[in-house]
């Protein structure tokens, strides 16, 4: 594609050199009261809950373990505002919530009206991920998730990030599946080679890949052939959510939309099952000599 050499002289500076794997939490800030989840809710299999607890996970962990902090609805102490002020600081995210549920996610445990919802897996930053990149000698290669939902789709893409060579994987805080213990077990161990980012907004996040350097690419069905795509160079594939594809704040900032062609019957391809196609035509153009 004739943008690549455009690509090239925009590639930034990379981060420092320090290969950063996701780790896998092992430290235990309250082992009285940490349970596992019954299910899959909110997004995290562990759960820390009882004032006490709460206060120190809050104390002892950030925002790239902590997932969000669930207060009873109506709930009013000096512990309960302590807890709430705590988070603020740490810009983690609080849900207001019926007794009932907190009853549910503890198990029957004596929750005293606060739970936190923990990350199996620590996020790694953006820098990370351009030290990834650095670390294995190579231009960066990223995957950019728009609020994917399913985790279903998240383990399946690792499995195939690690398999080609992606550097990092950056998705957004909010309204997206982040790393679950479904997710890891879908992920068949990729999810502890494959850093992922999680950041408040995407687009300007996009914005900063851009500024480094990177030329980014988004997926949808009126794009070019990705069959032409050539994937040399510094590069971000954005893959959409299940339903509503890529929001149209992140379409505005695609250099190009690369599409898969489709004869049949459906209006689209299943996001894990795209973004396979696409990175393996990444894969296999960055692997050709120029
Ligand atoms: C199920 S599709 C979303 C469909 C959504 N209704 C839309 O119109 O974009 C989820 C994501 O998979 C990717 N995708 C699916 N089929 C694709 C195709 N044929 N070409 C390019 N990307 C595709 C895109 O990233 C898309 O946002």
């Amino acid at each position: 594609m004739a943008k690549q050499s455009k690509l090239n002289n925009r590639r930034g500076k990379p981060a420092d050199a320090r290969r950063l794997q996701p780790t896998k939490r092992v430290k235990s800030t309250a082992p009285t009261d940490r349970r596992s989840a019954p299910t899959d809710d909110e997004h995290a299999d562990e759960f820390v809950f009882g004032r006490h607890a709460v206060a120190e996970a809050l104390r002892e962990e950030g925002a790239s373990t902590i997932n969000k902090l669930f207060v009873q609805s109506g709930l009013t102490s000096e512990p309960v505002e302590a807890i709430l002020a705590s988070a603020k600081k740490k810009k983690i995210l609080v849900s207001s919530v019926p007794k009932t549920k907190l009853d549910l996610l503890s198990d029957g445990g004596n929750h005293q009206g606060v739970l936190v919802a923990m990350a199996p897996y620590a996020y790694a930053t953006i820098d990370d991920l351009f030290a990834n990149a650095e670390a294995a000698g190579q231009d960066p290669f990223f995957l950019v998730l728009d609020n994917l939902e399913d985790p279903h789709n998240l383990g399946s893409i690792l499995r195939t990030a690690d398999a080609v060579g992606v550097h990092g994987i950056i998705i957004p805080k909010h309204r997206a599946v982040g790393l679950t213990g479904t997710v890891a077990k879908l992920s068949t161990g990729a999810i502890e080679h494959v850093p992922v980012a999680r950041v408040t907004n995407l687009t300007s996040t996009i914005k900063l890949l851009k500024d480094r350097g990177m030329w980014v690419f988004g997926t949808a069905m009126n794009g070019q052939d990705f069959r032409q795509w050539d994937a040399h160079g510094a590069v971000a594939l954005v893959i959409g959510n299940e339903g509503k594809g890529i929001s149209p704040g992140v379409a505005k900032q695609m250099d190009a939309t690369l599409t898969i062609p489709m004869v049949g019957h459906v209006q689209s391809l299943n996001a894990s099952v795209a973004a396979g196609i696409l990175m393996y035509q990444a894969f296999t153009s960055r692997e050709a000599v120029k």
